[in-house]
């Protein structure tokens, strides 16, 4: 039975039968939501780290890789999520419904009706047709907020790393060309090493005086001491974000919600859903499905075990694994193999029962696997499946 550390709130009840959770310090696996994983759980155990949601950034992954360790996402599972706040805050940036809700609520007596509407010239809003949108990253809600904004009649530009095939947006080579143009600035971005502070004072001085910045992709996307001094001075005249920060409180110009942008009973039930699946097909298979630092690999368990690999990938490395094979007698019945940047991963369908391997040789080649140059990890996995007989080992 697995161990997990769910560093968040995670409902396994329909798991059980793969893993139990258990607050260990050195769990088989870690579920997670955005909060941080210490690099303290991830030690010679940990075989994944599976995160509710899309960013990433809260998990070290170059550690995880040199550990083999795989890290799981959930892509696009909350972008439905995220699009609709994006635009619910869209049309909070223009009607100031708060602001009149408030005052409706305190108004009190006869003719109320008519007391109410004398209040309207404070209220008086915009919209959000024939207006530029201009959003900065175009994956999985970038795109679904473009195709919403085209059809509410907003003009859509966009940038993205590299351009995207898509119809409705027009898509501009710099983010500096966007930031002239927008009245509405949507960042939603990943946080990397490349974007951290991709808006600072440059940036700031592009945009239009009356435009607004939403920020739905992380904080430190925004250089915010360079974003402080740009709204006092005008630059632009509010921000909207995700992501609290005591510097950016009680401050007219900027306006913060709790990152609520995935959390609908929909956006929250998708992704972990996803989670807890990708968690169990590893653990049991050795199956990577939307993976960020695994390449992809997926092939059906049909045989007793099975050996999955990750390495570093090198020429000779399939040639050595193949000679210990021979070495111990063992088939491969199936295999499937897949790279990704430096590492390659994977599975080969084998029979160590068939083929009389006791439980020492079993360890043997266990160990002589482990030991070829390059193997970051090694599993050997027995198939779950009932259906298969049941395979007695001879000690
Ligand atoms: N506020 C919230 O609750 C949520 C925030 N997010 C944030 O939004 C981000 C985007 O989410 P998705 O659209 O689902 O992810 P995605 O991976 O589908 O899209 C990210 C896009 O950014 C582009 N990109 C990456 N680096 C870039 C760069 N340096 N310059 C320009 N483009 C670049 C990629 O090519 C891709 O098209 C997440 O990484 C996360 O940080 C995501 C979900 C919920
Ligand atoms: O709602 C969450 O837990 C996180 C959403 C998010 O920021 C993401 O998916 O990257």
């Amino acid at each position: 039975m697995y161990q997990i550390n769910a560093i968040d709130d995670f409902d396994v009840t329909e798991f059980t039968d793969t893993f139990q959770l258990k607050e260990t310090t050195a769990p088989d696996a870690v579920l997670v939501r955005s909060s941080v994983v210490p690099d303290s759980l991830i030690t010679n155990h940990l075989l994944l780290v599976a995160r509710s949601g899309i960013g990433t950034n809260t998990i070290n992954i170059d550690a995880c890789t040199k550990n083999g360790t795989a890290v799981f996402n959930t892509p696009g599972a909350n972008a439905n999520a995220v699009k609709e706040l994006v635009l619910q805050s869209l049309f909070a940036s223009v009607r100031p419904l708060q602001a009149a809700i408030d005052a409706t609520a305190e108004l009190s007596g006869d003719q109320l009706q008519a007391k109410a509407e004398a209040t309207r010239h404070q209220f008086v809003g915009g919209e959000l047709y024939g207006k530029t949108v201009g959003i900065i990253g175009l994956g999985a809600i970038g795109q679904r907020l473009a195709n919403s904004c085209y059809h509410l009649g907003m003009q859509v530009i966009g940038y993205n790393r590299s351009p995207k095939n898509l119809q409705h947006v027009q898509q501009l080579e710099t983010i500096e060309e966007v930031l002239q143009l927008a009245d509405f600035v949507v960042l939603l971005l990943p946080l990397s090493d490349g974007t951290r502070h991709i808006m600072a004072a440059k940036q700031f001085r592009e945009m239009r005086e009356n435009a607004t910045l939403l920020n739905f992709g992380r904080g430190e996307l925004v250089d915010q001491d360079a974003l402080l001094t740009a709204l006092k001075q005008g630059q632009f005249h509010h921000y909207v974000t995700d992501f609290p920060h005591r510097d950016l409180q009680h401050n007219s110009a900027v306006t913060i919600l709790p990152h609520l942008g995935g959390n609908t009973i929909e956006a929250l039930s998708n992704s972990a859903n996803i989670t807890l699946q990708n968690t169990r097909d590893f653990l049991e298979a050795g199956t990577i499905r939307s993976s960020v630092n695994f390449p992809t690999a997926d092939l059906p368990f049909t045989s007793p075990q099975r050996l999955t690999f990750f390495y570093e990938d090198r020429p000779t490395f399939w040639a050595d694994v193949t000679a210990v094979l021979n070495q111990f007698g063992l088939p491969i019945l199936e295999m499937m193999s897949n790279t990704r940047d430096t590492v390659g991963y994977t599975i080969v369908n084998t029979n160590l029962i068939e083929h009389h391997l006791t439980i020492n040789q079993r360890t043997e080649l266990q160990q002589a696997l482990s030991a070829l140059p390059g193997m970051i990890r090694l599993r050997m996995l027995d198939n779950p499946s009932e259906l298969l007989p049941v395979l007695e080992l001879q000690p």
